[in-house]
């Protein structure tokens, strides 16, 4: 399993979205980038009225062997103290999921313990974090497909249970290192462009964080996407960019968060690069590479916050713009409609 086949997203709708779009009662373009999403809802679902009502957030959580090296300004305890609060419904996320009307579930794609079962907690455990990238792979090339299978599964079912949009968000101390590593050799882009404070780091920890990542990088030469997931990636990292393919299997848009989910779906769209169409980036993170790796792709995020947070909080912001997007095209009445008085 290293292909992911995936057919083009079928663009037949565009002329009669577009038309649809600019016979509204308003000058055409007038709502901006608004309309582009819009369109994209439209091509993503192969319907002239897209629905965008039921959202749900997944917070991939995993831990890091490259945390013993330092890369991280907070302990490695964190993560599963924050996978706690998630599920005590008291973290930033919950706060903006309940503003967003959006449900959550957390994934244990590879903490660092055993967890007790919850209603909002999924078993995805790959192992009890990975290996320390520093000095060997970070997984084995089985835990990374198992990993990628899983999220795809995961979308999937999220789907089949009738959620219109997939939220990505992840919770893992040490994983802005590991997202540094895979934009490295994704994007591609200079190592020092891809290295940033994450949690918080001042200038000396930030130049170990970087010294620390070069000698990762010196070890291996991986530039394949399954490769670069394997020797330097995350469990929840490699899970979310299966969670991308897996939404785009199942004609869903998914709501990239900040740098670690962008570093996920760059992956995936190395992997698999006609999934891109169904990625709609939230934000531009305050994380130094983010900006970088959004411009390797391409992609124009919805908002600049100065976020850098994850856990899906940029996601969960912009659920309610696409709430808005999708009834540009099934509540606003047509601009002949409107002079003729046919309201
Ligand atoms: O989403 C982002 O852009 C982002 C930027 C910086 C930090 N984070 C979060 O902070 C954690 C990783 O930071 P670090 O310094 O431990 O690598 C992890 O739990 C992420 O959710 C997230
Ligand atoms: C407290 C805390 C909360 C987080 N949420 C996502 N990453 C995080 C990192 C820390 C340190």
């Amino acid at each position: 399993m290293t292909a992911f086949p995936l057919p083009p997203i079928d663009r037949a709708l565009e002329s009669a979205l577009q038309a649809k779009l600019d016979g509204l009662a308003k000058p055409p373009g007038a709502l901006g980038r608004m309309e582009a999403l819009a369109m994209q809802l439209g091509l993503i679902q192969q319907r002239l009225d897209p629905q965008l009502e039921r959202a749900i957030l997944f917070v991939f959580a995993g831990d890091h062997g490259l945390t013993q090296e330092g890369v991280s300004s907070y302990p490695a305890s964190v993560t599963i103290a924050m996978v706690q609060t998630f599920l005590a419904q008291r973290a930033s996320a919950n706060a903006f999921a309940r503003a967003a009307d959006t449900e959550i579930r957390v994934v244990d794609a590879g903490v660092a313990a055993e967890l007790t079962p919850h209603p909002a907690l999924l078993d995805a455990k790959i192992a009890l974090g990975t290996r320390n990238a520093a000095h060997e792979p970070a997984m084995t090339t089985e835990q990374c497909e198992a990993a990628i299978t899983r999220g795809a599964a995961i979308a999937q079912a999220a789907a089949a249970e009738g959620f219109d949009v997939i939220a990505l968000g992840e919770m893992g101390i040490g994983n802005t290192a590991s997202a540094a590593l895979v934009m490295h050799r994704l994007a591609p882009a200079p190592l020092s462009d891809c290295v940033g404070m994450g949690t918080g780091h001042d200038a000396a920890g930030l130049a170990r964080k970087l010294a620390t990542l070069q000698r990762a990088a010196a070890r291996n030469a991986a530039s394949e996407p399954l490769a670069v997931l394997t020797e330097f990636g995350g469990f929840e990292i490699a899970m979310m960019a299966g969670a991308v393919i897996g939404a785009a299997r199942s004609k869903t848009a998914v709501l990239v968060d900040g740098f670690i989910a962008s570093a996920a779906a760059l992956a995936a769209i190395r992997l698999a690069p006609t999934v891109l169409p169904y990625c709609i980036f939230a934000h531009c993170s305050a994380e130094a590479g983010h900006r970088r790796m959004l411009d390797s792709l391409g992609a124009l995020p919805l908002l600049d916050l100065g976020l850098r947070l994850g856990e899906g909080t940029g996601g969960l912001l912009c659920v309610p713009i696409l709430r808005a997007a999708a009834r540009i095209l099934t509540d606003i009445a047509s601009l002949d409609d409107v002079m003729r008085g046919n309201l």
